[in-house]
């Protein structure tokens, strides 16, 4: 008998059961204010120096759940859709030097705030070897997907979104970004279907906590510290 009772949508059962906290993650104030044109350009500011540092933060994370798919995992597929991700990561990090000379950034002086903080300590946690891939791969998911619903909010019809920011927007809210979030989706759903109780009570222990630290994050970028 399959740890979930062999159903293969925890994920869902989850977003189900804390909907308005995801919400509060995907909809937030700073977004709504991107999407209705009335962003203030230095929280936008803010916001990309600081996602930069959270961005090289996510490098080891995303290496740590690599290594455990390899480890741990009995699908080959896991580790391509996760080296593709890798991939976009090194293309990230170059847009994100594009778009900090285009803003006046200088991103060598950007110093990582306490939401920030908080947010790089929860993930060196997960690359302890006592994580299990389960664990990781759902939190990764979690992380990729607020950012995904949350600038495709920004890209929707009727949304006025300033030119000068659409190119971020469609960064994590393009289609092809979307298809990688639901690889990853159904990548954790199919570790939490066979995943044993106390698994999936640290798998869904971790999705609370990363809407919480996206929204301290999207917080601190709206100037609400
Ligand atoms: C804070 C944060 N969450 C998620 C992502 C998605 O990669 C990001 N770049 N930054």
């Amino acid at each position: 008998m399959e740890g979930n009772g062999g159903k293969n949508n925890t994920i869902e059962t989850w977003l189900n059961k804390h909907r308005l906290m995801y919400n509060k993650a995907t909809q937030h104030p700073f977004i709504l204010s991107i999407r209705d044109g009335t962003v203030n350009l230095s929280s936008f500011k803010l916001w990309l120096g600081q996602d930069y540092i959270f961005v090289r933060e996510f490098v080891p994370f995303l290496a740590s759940v690599l290594l455990k798919a390899w480890k741990e995992s009995d699908d080959g597929s896991d580790m391509e859709v996760l080296l593709g991700g890798m991939a976009s990561l090194n293309d990230e990090i170059s847009w994100f030097k594009k778009e900090a000379s285009k803003w006046s950034i200088l991103l060598s002086s950007v110093a990582p705030q306490k939401a920030n903080q908080d947010y790089c300590r929860f993930l060196e946690s997960m690359i302890s070897p006592e994580v299990n891939y389960t664990v990781a791969v759902t939190a990764f998911w979690a992380i990729e997907a607020v950012y995904q619903e949350s600038f495709s909010l920004c890209l929707g019809s009727g949304s006025k979104t300033p030119i000068e920011l659409l190119e971020t927007c469609q960064r994590w809210g393009n289609d092809g970004f979307g298809q990688y979030c639901v690889s990853l989706r159904n990548i954790a759903n199919k570790n939490l279907a066979k995943a044993p109780a106390d698994v999936l009570k640290k798998a869904e222990e971790a999705l609370l906590r990363v809407l919480e630290l996206e929204v301290g994050f999207w917080n601190m970028s709206h100037g609400e510290m």
